[in-house]
Formats: structure tokens, sequence, C-alpha cells
């Protein structure tokens, strides 16, 4: 805390800002306030301001240069009030608090130094001179993130200015009054960030632009690598600081960049309204939100059925001890590999020189032309020429064929049944395309005779000779030609989508022939339990199935073979829960995305996916993607959201992991014995009633399945739980109060108090489920309670027993 008088300085201070910015606010509310009506006013008067008149080219070419001045006069208009509305929608948001830091900082060579108050948006005087408030984002701010008092210095587009910063403050303002102030040594305030994180949690996830940490502003502020990868524990800031980094982008860039050129890749759609909220309190519109399956179903075209990754993660959980299920697990795992991706590599390559397989083309059953015609003309193409460029020169092809098959078709006893059940309609449109057409020939006929009353001469024809314009011939012909079109146009439409190729028949055949694939992988060993993989994965495709493992492979075969469809607007992709991507996907994403630059959030403690990828391993497979000088890792490992207690009780889950918990103290984890499946629910609601009414509103009742939620919540309702929520993969949002989810669901998002179902080893019995049972425990911010109905996980047994307290 700081003394009286500095107190009532920054009190002063405040009012003073306080007071400009309503003066401020005030004048331009009124302006403001209208700018809607004056928009569409403008809009209304467009036509009124612009004389049309076409009469002569003169004229013509006026209206045009009207149009043109009016349409500018419209655009700056609107421009100016886009900004007048951005100012003033800052202003507002900055009333209430208008700096949460400030920094003093005396720059080499200067005289003075200068008090540099740092608030989510700038606010300048009204003389545009001083800057009242800095943005956060500003290069100057930077050092209140990155430095203690002392020597400091910051970059500028000019260079570096070297300096000593002589005062760091932190300032909690509430509606124009100071609350607390605070001056800071080493890092942004301990205290603050005690009470920052000592609140409830929400429903929403907040900015934490007033308490960044120093290693969360490295992330924030990289402009330099093309890939960004950041490993950090649980809890550790890695959405945050993504959030961040994304309103940093958008200021430091904001010529440039927009809102809709950057891309997060969510881990499920309720984390979507989550985070939805982040960007727009920092002033900032929310870039495009997606998941990975969202894109996939998208670049399907519906063409398939496709299994979600959690259909996936389901099946991975309850699978018993089977050859089939142990097989779809290796076949998981295998298939996210860059193993697997070598050999669709290899066989893409394979496929250049023997093996494509096509579908034929057929009409009324009859098969117009068939797949080793399309074959033989295939492999007569050059083999020096690209797969997918063949693919095009036989598309033209086909389109050339059915184009010539169009017009034998014409004669066909079938067009001539349609011709006598031809409707009025069909009749009238034929009539007037053959007059349009008769029209344009006798425009022909017209210039003819004109040639010849000058010349004396007739011009020679393309044919030679005159023809002569018989309607009657002619409307039989026209009509046989539009009918074999229309039943054509499908076949056309076809080809011009590629659906010739066997694209389901080609990812199958990689399945077919042991010998065949063991060739692609360049005669490494095929994985356990492959002929069952591949009887698997061929069954799957005959019902014109995906499993989730699939559907990346099989779009990168199907890319390999007809060109990436590329997203060039796109610059910045982030991928959050990075390590449930595999490999494929990655280089799926890189393919896709181009021109963009990718930061990739994860932390492998945390990887519950089959398809899981190491992200800081120096093997880590995201290196290559875009080679090691355009990559930088960084790796957080203070963790900011569970108490001292939790943190010391999940980090021991994950022995080897380097996690350091924040210093905010709280009570150690509850592990809690019933006798029965009845008693622990009641015992449930008991804790959840007495949680409930010391405050903590969000509350997640977290299980392994989908399965054990829907029994979690049917025990508890039928104890007489009330208002609890089953959330399910279809969920979009989250509300506060007791939510009942699976571990997967809870990805990425943190409650107030997390109680873990069963704890049991019929639930956790298995090493891997050990991060499904981390991750599920550290979604808790300030109590974790654990229930069994008899003996503990083998993941709790080893702990060591004053890491929580045991209750009977
Ligand atoms: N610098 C900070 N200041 C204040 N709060 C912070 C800070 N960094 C992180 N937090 C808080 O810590 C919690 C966890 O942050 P976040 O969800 O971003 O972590 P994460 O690394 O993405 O977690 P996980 O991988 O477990 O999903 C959030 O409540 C967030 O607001």
């Amino acid at each position: 805390m700081i003394n009286g008088k500095d107190w009532q300085q920054e009190q002063e201070r405040l009012d003073a800002v306080t007071e400009e910015l309503q003066s401020r606010i005030a004048e331009v509310e009124p302006e403001v306030s209208g700018l809607r009506d004056q928009v569409v006013d403008i809009r209304k008067q467009f036509w009124e301001e612009v004389t049309v008149n076409t009469s002569t080219d003169e004229d013509f070419e006026e209206t045009f240069y009207s149009i043109k001045q009016q349409e500018a006069l419209l655009n700056e208009r609107e421009r100016s009030h886009k900004l007048r509305l951005q100012r003033y929608k800052s202003m507002k948001r900055l009333l209430p608090s208008p700096y949460f830091g400030r920094i003093d900082f005396h720059g080499d060579g200067l005289k003075h130094s200068e008090e540099v108050y740092i608030g989510v948006s700038s606010f300048i005087d009204k003389d545009g001179l001083d800057f009242l408030v800095y943005d956060w984002r500003t290069p100057i701010a930077s050092m209140y993130y990155d430095h203690s008092p002392g020597a400091a210095q910051y970059d500028t587009p000019g260079g570096q200015i070297t300096g000593n910063m002589t005062l760091k403050r932190q300032y909690q303002i509430r509606d124009g009054k100071l609350q607390n102030v605070f001056d800071t040594s080493v890092t942004i305030g301990d205290e603050l960030l005690q009470q920052v994180l000592g609140k409830g949690a929400d429903n929403q996830m907040k900015s934490i632009v007033a308490t960044i940490q120093k290693e969360q502003n490295v992330i924030i502020r990289d402009d330099k690598s093309h890939m960004l990868i950041v490993q950090g524990a649980a809890g550790s800031g890695k959405t945050s600081a993504a959030l961040q980094r994304v309103a940093y982008l958008l200021y430091k860039h904001r010529e440039r960049l927009s809102a809709d050129q950057i891309v997060l890749f969510s881990p499920n759609p309720m984390f979507n309204s989550y985070v939805s909220t982040v960007l727009p309190e920092l002033g900032e519109e929310n870039m495009q939100q997606t998941t990975f399956q969202e894109y996939l179903a998208y670049w399907l075209g519906g063409t398939m059925t496709l299994e979600d990754p959690f259909e996936q993660i389901e099946c991975v959980l309850t699978a018993a001890g089977s050859e089939g299920a142990e097989a779809r697990l290796i076949s998981m795992k295998y298939k996210a590999s860059e193993a697997f991706l070598h050999a669709l590599q290899n066989y893409a390559l394979w496929l250049g020189k023997e093996g494509m397989l096509f579908q034929s083309i057929t009409f009324r059953d009859r098969e117009l032309i068939t797949a080793e015609q399309m074959k033989a003309q295939f492999y007569s193409y050059d083999s020096s020429i690209r797969l997918m460029n063949r693919v095009l020169l036989l598309q033209e092809w086909l389109l050339k064929e059915l184009a010539s098959l169009e017009g034998q078709e014409q004669e066909a006893e079938w067009v001539q049944d349609e011709l006598d059940y031809l409707d009025t309609d069909q009749y009238a449109e034929a009539y007037s395309m053959l007059r349009k057409k008769y029209e344009r020939e006798q425009a022909v006929f017209d210039f003819t005779q004109q040639y010849v009353d000058l010349y004396g001469d007739r011009p020679e024809t393309e044919q030679g000779e005159e023809e002569i314009f018989d309607f009657a011939l002619q409307e039989e012909e026209m009509l046989r030609r539009m009918i074999v079109k229309a039943h054509f146009k499908p076949l056309r439409r076809e080809v011009k989508r590629l659906q010739f190729i066997d694209v389901i028949g080609l990812y199958s055949q990689l399945f077919g022939d042991e010998a065949l694939y063991l060739q692609m992988t360049g005669e490494a060993e095929v994985p356990q339990h492959w002929s069952e993989i591949c009887r698997q994965t061929k069954e799957k495709l005959s019902r014109h199935e995906l499993f989730y493992e699939d559907a990346t492979p099989f779009l990168y075969l199907k890319e390999l073979l007809e060109g990436t469809r590329t997203n060039t607007v796109v610059r910045h992709i982030f991928v959050d829960e990075g390590q449930d991507y595999s490999p494929f996907q990655y280089v799926f994403l890189k393919r896709l995305f181009p021109r963009a630059r990718m930061t990739v959030l994860g932390d492998f403690g945390q990887a519950i996916f089959p398809q899981a990828t190491q992200l800081h391993d120096v093997n880590s497979p995201l290196i290559g993607l875009y080679g090691p000088e355009d990559t930088s890792l960084i790796r957080l490992v203070q963790s900011y959201r569970s108490t001292r207690q939790i943190v010391e009780f999940t980090k021991s889950l994950l022995p080897g992991e380097e996690i350091v918990p924040f210093n905010r103290s709280g009570e150690k984890p509850s592990l809690v014995v019933t006798d029965t499946v009845e008693k622990r629910a009641t015992r449930i609601l008991q804790d959840l009633a007495a949680l409930q009414a010391e405050g903590y509103d969000s509350i997640a009742v977290i299980t392994k399945t989908a399965a054990e939620s829907r029994e979690a919540y049917g025990a508890l309702t039928a104890q007489g739980g009330a208002e609890l929520r089953l959330i399910t993969k279809e969920t979009q949002r989250f509300e506060k109060g007791v939510s009942v989810l699976p571990v997967y669901l809870a990805k990425g998002v943190e409650f107030d108090a997390v109680l873990i179902y069963d704890a049991s080893p019929q639930t956790y019995q298995r090493e891997s489920e050990r991060k499904h049972f981390y991750t599920a425990c550290t979604r808790a911010m300030h109590r974790l309670l654990l229930y069994t109905t008899g003996d503990w996980t083998p993941l709790v047994q080893g702990l060591d027993s004053a890491l929580y307290e045991e209750v009977r």
C-alpha cells in the first residue's frame, strides 16, 4: 500500500482523468446516438445526389463518375462514423476503471521521466499531445510486464529505448474510486494476482491484461516465429495468453489484420462460448472460432458419415480386452503417426505409376466411360506430370468425351419417347431458344445480302455454302439436344467435382494387401493386429463411414490427388489443446492455411486423445513443420488456476512434470469414502449444498465417460438433487450452477469446485487413464473432492497421504 499523500494525489489524478473522459463522452454522445440513422440517411440520399443520364456517351461517363464519387463519400463517412463510434465505446469502457498500472520511466538522455498510466485502451488529452492512458499493447507499456524497477528497455519500430524505471504501481479502481494501490517490485504484484485468482469462477473467461506475467507476455507479443509452440502446465494461462495475443496482434497490425483473418481451433463447441467474451471486453472483435471436426465435416461435404472425437474417446475408454478393441486402439495411434503419413505420401507417388482407381460413368444403366478406359487414359499421360495435374487432364478428356457422347445420344430411342411427352413449357423454351438462334443467323444473312449488294459477290461462309433456316427441322433437333443436355448435366457436374476418382476405393486399397502396404512403408514393420485393423477400416468404409482417426488421412489422400483447397485469407491460426491433434492434422492445417502463422498451445500432461502429439520434445513433429529456425518453443510451468494444495495434489499425479503452484492457499483435496452408491449420492448432494452455501456457484461433477455422467446424473437426481445440468457433446453453452459432465468435455474450462464422481479402481485402473484423471482434477480452482465406494484408484493409492484429507 502507498502512503496517504500519494493516495491523495492518485485519487486527484483519477478524478481529473474521469472528468476528462466524462466531458469527452458527453461531447460525442449526441453525435454517436444518431450515428446509425445518419448512415441510413446517407444511404437513402445516395441516389438523390446522383444524376443518372445515359443518353450519350458523355452523359454515361458523367453518371459513372458521379456514382463513384458518391460511393467514395459514403465510404469515407461510414469509416469516420465507425472510428468515432470506436473511440466513444473505448472511452465508455475506460470510464469505470481508466487504468490498472503505472510505470515511471526515465529514458536515457532525457531531462524528465514520464508517468505512463496503462489501461485497456489509449486516451489522449484534448490537445492531442499527452497520453492520459496508454493502451496495454503499446511498446512502452511492455515494460510494465517485462521489468521490475531499475534498468529497463523497450523496442519500438525505430529501435530500442533504454532507461530507468523508477516506479511500478498497480491500481484497483471501481466506478472511478481507488480501491487499492500497490507498489510492486519483482513481478506484477502478488497481492493483485492473489485477489484476482481468489475470486469465483465465471461461466465466461476473463481478460488478464492487468496481471499478465512476464513469461506470458513473451507469448502475447511474439511477432517473429512462423510457429509458436507453448507447452504449459494445467492452469498456466495458455488460453488466456492466446486470447490476449489475438488482441495484441489486432492492435499491432490494425491497418492490415482483421478479426476474421484469425482462426481459433477449440476443443469443443462449449469452449467457444466460454472464451467468447474476452476479446469484446478488450474492445476487439472475436476471431473466428471452430473445431477441427467442423472443418473435417465441411471438407468432406456430406459424402461420408464421420465419427466425432468424443465417440472415438468413448470407444477408447470403454474398450474391453478383445482383439477388435485392441486393434482399434493401435489403429488410432498408428493412423495419427508420421509413419502412416509417410506411407500415404509414398502411396500417392506409387499411384503416379500404377494402381489408380476410378468410378465408371454410367448413364441409364449403361457404362458410358469405364473405369478401365479412364485408367488407360490416365496412365497415357507423361508420368513426369504431377498426379493432380494428370487428374485435371483426365477431367478435361472426360468432359470432351461426354460432349461427344451427348451428341450421339440425341438419336437414342429414349429421347424420342421423352420428346413425345414434353410439356408446353418445354416447347415454349425450345421455341424461344430457336428464335434467338434464328435472329442471330438472320443477322448473318442480312450482312451477306449487303455484301452481295456492295461487291456483287458473296463472302465465303464457314461451311462454304449458305444454310437455310428450317424451323420445323431445327425445332426437333433443338428439343433432342435440350433433353440429352438436361440428362447429362449431373454427369458433367460429377466430372467437374472430380467424383470419377474412387477415393474410398483408393484409401481402402491401402488396407487391402499387406505386401503393397509394406512397400509403402519402405518394408518397415506393420503395426500389431494389422489384419484386424485392415478389416475394421475396410468394413467401415464400405458403409461410407469414417472412423475419426481415418478422417484426416482420408482427406489428405484426397487432396494429394485432387489438389488442396487452400484458404489464403487467414493469417493466424491458434490451436488450443494442441496436444490432442495428430502430426497428420498439423500437416493438413499447414496445407489448408498456407499464408497463416500458427500458435499451438497445449499440455502433454492432458493428452487424453489417442492421436496425441508431444509439443515440447526435441523430437516433436511440430518442429519439423516449419523448420527449427521458424519455430519458437515456450514452456510455462507456473500454474495459476488452482490453490497450492490442489496443485500439489495434481502435480504428484504426474511425476516428473515441472509444475510450480502459485502461492494461493486453500483446503487440501478431500477423499470421501462411502459404503454404497446411494450413500455416495447423498453425500455428494450434501457437499454440493455446503459448497454453494460457501459461495461457490460454478461446480462440476466430473466423470470419465458420457455413460458414467448419465449414471451420476440419474443417481443424484434420484436422491433429490435438483437443478443439476447434464452436459453432453451437443451442449453449446456453460452456465453457472452444478454441471455433470465427462472429463473430455471439461477440457480448457474451470470450476470453483470439482467433484470426481468415482475415483475407484473400477473407473481409473489403467495407466492410460492417468491423464484423464489429472485433467479432471486440474479443473478445480478452489476445492477438489473425490469419491469412492471402496478402494481408491491406484493413481491415488501411491500418493503421500499428507497431500489430502481422507473422510469416511
Ligand atoms: N496472468 C494472469 N493473471 C490472472 N489470472 C491468470 C493469469 N494467468 C492465468 N490466469 C488464470 O488462470 C486460470 C487458468 O488459465 P487458462 O485457462 O488460460 O490456463 P490453461 O493453461 O489454458 O489451462 P488448461 O490447460 O488447464 O486448460 C484462468 O482463470 C486465468 O484467468
